[in-house]
C-alpha cells in the first residue's frame, strides 16, 4: 500500500530538482550522502529516541543523556566513523551533552594553544576519550570581560608547579558545560601570576577528578549549577561550578604555544599574537553560524510543512477553506525566514573556508587575517543566532496554537537556542567588537592602507558616499550589482557617519561607549552586507540540476529585500535609496513571495531533515498533522487515569461545598 502523503501535490508543484538541491543544501554530493546516512543511523536505533524527553526529570534526563553519549560512542568505535561522520552522529542525536565540549572546545584549546609535546601527551587520551575535558573559562562575576577573570595560577620555582586558586566567591567557575558532574579534566583559564608579577589570562589542563572513582580531587570544589529554562532542552547538559583551594599542577600544564614559563619562573612571550589564547571562541563562533542555519531550516520546515496542510476561512461552495500558506502576510512573515536559512548555509560555508585559511596561515606564522577572522567570526555569530533564535519563535507563531504544544517540537527548538546569543560571547559585546574593527577601517581610510577582505568596499568610499541607486521599475531591483551597491553603500555610509560623531569626542573610549547603540547597528548593517555578498558569489558558481539556481536566486532576492524593506530607514537615511525605490523593492518582494510559493516544500524538503531530527508533528514529512496529534495527546501521563491524581483532595471537597452551604 503507498504510503499516505498529505504534502503529495505540493511536491509535485516544484520547478526545480530536488535531489540536486540536496546536494547543494550539503555542501557536495560526498556530504549529502554521509549525512543522510548518519541521519538514517541515528532515527532508526530505540536509544536515540526522544519524543519523551521534555517530560522528564532533570536527573533521568541527565542519566538518558548519559546513556546516549556512551551508546554514540560505541557506534562510533564499532562503526569506524571517522571524525566527520562522529560530529554527524552528535549532532544528530540531538540532546545537548558534554561531548560537545568535550570534542567542540577542550580538544581544540589543546591543539590550537598547545606546543607540540603537549598535543602528544594529551590528545591521545582525549581522541580515546580516556579523560573528558571541559572547557573552564567563565566565573560567577566575569563572562564576557575575560581579562577581568579572577582566578589565579601562581608559579612555585621551589616545586617547578603552579598553584590554582579561586581567591574570592566570584572567581568560582561558572557555566562551563560537562563540568558539572562529567569531565575529569579541564582547560581553565587562570591569571598567570610569577614573581609576583601579573601576566594575564592563560590556559591550563587541570585534572579534576579520580580516573578510577570520579571523585573530585583535593583542593577542588565541583557541581552542577542548576536547572535552565525551559523542559529539556539545555537541562542534559552539566553546566557546572569549580572552586580551587591551592590546587597543584606541574608547570608543564600550562598552554604554552602563546607565551612560556621557563622552569626559573621566566615569563616568554612568544612572537604569536596574544589573542590566539582567544582561539577556541574564533573556532567555535565558526561553527555556531553553520549550526545557525541548520536550527533555522528545522523551525522553517516545521511551520512550512504544517502552514501548507492547516487551513482556514474562505471555503467556496463547501470546497476546501485556504490553506494558510496561501495568506500573504504569512508568506511575508514565512519566505524571508526560508530565504535566510539558505543564506546563513552559504555564508557558514564560506566562514568554514576563511577558518580554515586563517588556521594555515597562523600555523605558518602569518597572523594577518587574523582581526578579519576575529570580527566576521563574532560578527556573524551574533547576527545569524539573533536572527534565528527570533525566527524560532516567529515561526512557532505561524503554528497558531499547535505551535505551543510541545510536540510541536518548537518551544525545545526555541529553549535549547536561545543561550547561543551569550554563549562563545554576548552578541551585543561581540557586535561591538566588529564596530571597533570597522571604525579601526575607516581611519586608516586616507592612510593609503587599502582595506580587503570583507571591507574592501570601504576602499571605493568615494564612489559608495555620492553614488544614486538606478532603479526605475520594480524588476530593477533584481539585478545583483544593484542590490549589492545599495547594501555597500549603506554599510560604509553607516559607518563614516559614526566615525565622524566618534570624532567629536576628546577621548575616543567616551565616544564608542556613548555612540555604542548607533556602533552596533552599524556592526549589523556590515554582516548583513557580508551575507548577501557571499549569497551572490555562491550564485557565480556552476550549479548544475534544473531549476536549481533559479530557485537559489528567487532566495537570494528575496533575502536582500526583505532586508532593504526591514531596514529602510538606513537605507533612505543615509540617501542610498529614495522612498519610492524602496516602494519598489516592496513590490519586487510580493511578486518574489509568489515565486516561491509553489517551492516552499520543496526547499524545505531540501534540508533532509528525517522525522527524528525534526521531532515535530507539524513538520512530519507525510503532513498527517491531525491524526498524529490527535493520537499523541493519549499518551500524555495525565490522561494515564480518567480521573486525575488529587482529585478526592482537592477537587472534590470543592465540588461538594453546596452541600455542606446547603446544609448551614
Ligand atoms: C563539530 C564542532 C561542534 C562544536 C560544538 C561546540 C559546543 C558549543 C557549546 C558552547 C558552549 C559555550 C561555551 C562558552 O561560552 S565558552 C566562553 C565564551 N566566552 C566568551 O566568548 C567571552 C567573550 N569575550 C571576549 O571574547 C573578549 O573578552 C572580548 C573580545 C569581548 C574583549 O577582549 P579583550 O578585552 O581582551 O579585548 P579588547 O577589546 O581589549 O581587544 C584587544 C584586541 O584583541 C582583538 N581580539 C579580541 N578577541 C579576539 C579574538 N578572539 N581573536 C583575535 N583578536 C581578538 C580585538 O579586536 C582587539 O584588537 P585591536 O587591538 O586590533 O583593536
Ligand atoms: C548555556 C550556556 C553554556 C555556557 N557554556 C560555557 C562553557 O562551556 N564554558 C565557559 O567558559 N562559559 C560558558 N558559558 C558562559 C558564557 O560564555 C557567558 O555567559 C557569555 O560569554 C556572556 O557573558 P556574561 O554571562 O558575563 O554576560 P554579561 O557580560 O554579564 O552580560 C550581561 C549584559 O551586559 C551587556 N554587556 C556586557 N558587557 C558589555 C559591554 N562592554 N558593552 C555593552 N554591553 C555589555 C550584555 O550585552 C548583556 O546584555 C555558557 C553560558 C550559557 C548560557
Amino acid at each position: 500500500m503507498e504510503a499516505l502523503d498529505y504534502h503529495a501535490e505540493e511536491r509535485r508543484k516544484a520547478e526545480f530538482n530536488l535531489d540536486e538541491m540536496k546536494i547543494v543544501w550539503a555542501g557536495s554530493r560526498r556530504n549529502y550522502e554521509l549525512s543522510d546516512r548518519v541521519a538514517r543511523l541515528v532515527a532508526s536505533d530505540p536509544v536515540f529516541r526522544k519524543d519523551n524527553r521534555t517530560m522528564l526529570t532533570r536527573k533521568d534526563l541527565f542519566k538518558d543523556t548519559l546513556r546516549k553519549a556512551a551508546h554514540a560512542w560505541k557506534r562510533i568505535i564499532d562503526l569506524r566513523l571517522s571524525e566527520e561522520e562522529a560530529n554527524m552522529l552528535r549532532s544528530y542525536v540531538d540532546q545537548p551533552a558534554f561531548t560537545d565540549l568535550h570534542w567542540g572546545m577542550f580538544i581544540p584549546a589543546i591543539k590550537g594553544q598547545g606546543t607540540s609535546e603537549q598535543h602528544e601527551k594529551w590528545l591521545p587520551m582525549a581522541y580515546k576519550m580516556q579523560i573528558i575535558g571541559c572547557y573552564a573559562q567563565t566565573e560567577l562575576g566575569h563572562g564576557s570581560n575575560v581579562q577581568g577573570l579572577e582566578t589565579t595560577a601562581t608559579f612555585d620555582p621551589q616545586t617547578d608547579e603552579f598553584d590554582l586558586h579561586s581567591p574570592t566567591l566570584t572567581s568560582s567557575k561558572w557555566w562551563p558545560g560537562g563540568l558539572g558532574k562529567v569531565s575529569t579534566h579541564a582547560v581553565v583559564y587562570a591569571r598567570l601570576i610569577t614573581g609576583g608579577q601579573d601576566h594575564g589570562v592563560h590556559g591550563f589542563i587541570v585534572q579534576l577528578r579520580g580516573l578510577d572513582d570520579h571523585l573530585p580531587l583535593p583542593g577542588i570544589t565541583v557541581g552542577d549549577i542548576g536547572m535552565k529554562f525551559g523542559s529539556g532542552a539545555y537541562n542534559s547538559m552539566d553546566n557546572g561550578l569549580l572552586r580551587f583551594d591551592h590546587v597543584r599542577i606541574p608547570r608543564n600544564q600550562m598552554l604554552m604555544r602563546v607565551s612560556q614559563v621557563t622552569r626559573e619562573g621566566k615569563f616568554v612571550q612568544s612572537d604569536v599574537p596574544r589573542q590566539l589564547v582567544y582561539g577556541t571562541m574564533v573556532y567555535v563562533r565558526q561553527t555556531i553560524v553553520s549550526d545557525a542555519s541548520c536550527a533555522l531550516a528545522r523551525a522553517v520546515c516545521i511551520a512550512t510543512r504544517y502552514s501548507a496542510v492547516r487551513r482556514q476561512f474562505g471555503s467556496q461552495n463547501g470546497g476546501p477553506e485556504i490553506q494558510v500558506i496561501d495568506y500573504k502576510t504569512q508568506q511575508s512573515r514565512l519566505f524571508p525566514l526560508l530565504a535566510s536559512a539558505y543564506a546563513f548555509r552559504f555564508v557558514g560555508e564560506w566562514l568554514k573556508w576563511l577558518y580554515t585559511d586563517v588556521t594555515q596561515r597562523l600555523q605558518a606564522n602569518d597572523f594577518s587575517t587574523l582581526p578579519e577572522a576575529h570580527a566576521c567570526t563574532a560578527g556573524l555569530k551574533s547576527m545569524t543566532t539573533s536572527v534565528t533564535a527570533d525566527a524560532i519563535e516567529e515561526c512557532r507563531k505561524l503554528c497558531g496554537g499547535h505551535g505551543y504544544l510541545s510536540n510541536s517540537g518548537l518551544p525545545e527548538l526555541f529553549a535549547v537556542y536561545i543561550p547561543t546569543c551569550t554563549y562563545e560571547g554576548d552578541n551585543v559585546v561581540l557586535l561591538l567588537q566588529v564596530a571597533r574593527f570597522l571604525m579601526k577601517t575607516v581611519s586608516q581610510l586616507g592612510s593609503g592602507k587599502k582595506p580587503v577582505g570583507t571591507t574592501a568596499y570601504m576602499g571605493r568610499a568615494e564612489h559608495l558616499m555620492q553614488c544614486r541607486c538606478e532603479v526605475e521599475m520594480a524588476q530593477d531591483w533584481l539585478k545583483p550589482s544593484t542590490i549589492l551597491e545599495a547594501f555597500e553603500a549603506r554599510a560604509v555610509r553607516m559607518s563614516i557617519a559614526c566615525a565622524k560623531s566618534l570624532g567629536k569626542f576628546s577621548n575616543p573610549e567616551d565616544g564608542f561607549a556613548e555612540l555604542s547603540p548607533d556602533l552596533v547597528e552599524v556592526a549589523i548593517a556590515h554582516c548583513q552586507l557580508i551575507v548577501v555578498s557571499k549569497f551572490l558569489e555562491k550564485l557565480q558558481q556552476d550549479i548544475p540540476g534544473k531549476g536549481v539556481k533559479r530557485q537559489l536566486e528567487i532566495l537570494c532576492n528575496v533575502y536582500a529585500l526583505h532586508l532593504l524593506h526591514k531596514h529602510l530607514g538606513d537605507f533612505v537615511a543615509t540617501g542610498c535609496i529614495t522612498p519610492n525605490q524602496g516602494a519598489l523593492a516592496n513590490e519586487q518582494l510580493r511578486l518574489l513571495y509568489a515565486q516561491v510559493r509553489p517551492n516552499a516544500i520543496a526547499l524545505v524538503d531540501a534540508f533532509n531533515y528525517t522525522d527524528h531530527y525534526l521531532g515535530s508533528i507539524l513538520g512530519c514529512y507525510d503532513g498527517n498533522v491531525y491524526q498524529k496529534l490527535y493520537q499523541e495527546a493519549w499518551k500524555d501521563p495525565l490522561n494515564d487515569t480518567v480521573v486525575p491524581d488529587g482529585y478526592l483532595e482537592y477537587l472534590r471537597p470543592i465540588l461538594k461545598q453546596h452541600i455542606r452551604t446547603a446544609r448551614l
